[in-house]
C-alpha cells in the first residue's frame, strides 16, 4: 500500500470493566499530518494508540483508514495497510547493529525473513534500502555499532527507522523522546519533522516546547475524551487546556507557559 491517506475514528471507545478509558473519540489524522496527542497522565493516550493499531479491540465506535475499515482487523493486517508505530519503551535487540535491525525489518516486510537463499541482487537492494533509511535518520555513521552502545536518543531514532522500514502511510509515535536527555530530544524531533511529507504522523509527547515546535495540529485528550483539537495557536489560547495543565502538579517544568 502506498500514498497518503486519512485515519479517522468515529465515536471510538474502550471500557475496562466499568472504567471508560477512552470514549466518544472522533479523531482525524489528515494526509501529511504532524499532529500531537497530549493530555495528563492516565488520560488514555497510549490506550488510544493501542486501539488504532489493533492491540485492543474497541468496545464502541469504529476506525477507518481511507476506504478501509480497521475496527476489527488484526494488528498485522493494519500494518500491511500502512499503519506503523513505535512504543514508549525501547523494543530493540541490544546486540544487533542498526544496519541488521533495519535489514531484518525490511525482510520481514517483504516476507523474506526465512529465505536465506534469496537472489544476491535482492540482498543488495535490501542493504541499500537499509542504508538509505539509516541515512534519513542520520544514523549511517553508526550502522555497525551494536545497539547497546548507542546513545538512547540514537536508539529511539533507530526505532523510527525500523517503523519506516514497513513503508508506512501513517506513523504513530508513543512518546518518541521518552527517556532521551533534553539536549538530544530536539534533534530527534527534527529528524521526525524531516520524514517524507506524505507520511501522516501522530505523536504523544509531554514536553510542551517540543509539541508547540513540531506539531501543526494538537489533540488534547482528558479523561479519555478529546477536549479540543486545533492548531497550536488555538490550543495555546484555550482556557480549558490551561486549566487542565495548570491543575497538574509539575506542569510548570513541562513548559506549560506556552499553553
Ligand atoms: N489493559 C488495561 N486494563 C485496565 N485498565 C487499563 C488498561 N490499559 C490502560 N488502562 C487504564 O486506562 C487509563 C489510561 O491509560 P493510558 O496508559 O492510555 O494513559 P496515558 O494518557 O497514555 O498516560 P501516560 O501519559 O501516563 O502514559 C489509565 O487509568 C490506565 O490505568
Amino acid at each position: 500500500m502506498s500514498g497518503a491517506t486519512t485515519l479517522r475514528t468515529r465515536a471510538l471507545g474502550i471500557s475496562f470493566g466499568a472504567f471508560r478509558a477512552v470514549s466518544d473519540v472522533n479523531l482525524v489524522l489528515e494526509p501529511g499530518a504532524r499532529q500531537a496527542l497530549i493530555g495528563p497522565n492516565g488520560a488514555g493516550k497510549t490506550t488510544l494508540i493501542n486501539l488504532l493499531t489493533g492491540v485492543f479491540r474497541p468496545t464502541a465506535g469504529s476506525i477507518h483508514m481511507g476506504e478501509h475499515e480497521l475496527t476489527t482487523l488484526s494488528a498485522d493486517k493494519r500494518a500491511r495497510l500502512g499503519l506503523a508505530r513505535t512504543f514508549q519503551i525501547n523494543t530493540l535487540f541490544p546486540s544487533l547493529t542498526p544496519l541488521l535491525s533495519v535489514v531484518l525489518a525490511i525482510s520481514e516486510r517483504d516476507g523474506l525473513g526465512a529465505v536465506w537463499w534469496r537472489p544476491l541482487a535482492r540482498h543488495k537492494a535490501v542493504y541499500d534500502e537499509a542504508h538509505a533509511l539509516l541515512g534519513r535518520l542520520k544514523l549511517d555513521a553508526l550502522a555497525h555499532v551494536p545497539v547497546a552502545e548507542l546513545a538512547y536518543g540514537k536508539q529511539r531514532l533507530l526505532e523510527i527507522a525500523i517503523a519506516m522500514a514497513a513503508r508506512p502511510r501513517i506513523l504513530l509515535l508513543d512518546e518518541p523522546a521518552a527517556g532521551v536527555p533534553q539536549d538530544e530530544s530536539g534533534e530527534l524531533f527534527e529528524a521526525i519533522a524531516e520524514l517524507p511529507q506524505d507520511i501522516s504522523i501522530l505523536f504523544i509527547e509531554h514536553d510542551m516546547d517540543l509539541v508547540f515546535r513540531f506539531s501543526r495540529r494538537i489533540s488534547v485528550l482528558v479523561a479519555g475524551q478529546i477536549l479540543i483539537e486545533g492548531t497550536p495557536a488555538e490550543i495555546g489560547a484555550d482556557a480549558r487546556v490551561r486549566e487542565v495543565y495548570l491543575g497538574q502538579a509539575g506542569a510548570a517544568h513541562r513548559g506549560v507557559a506556552h499553553v
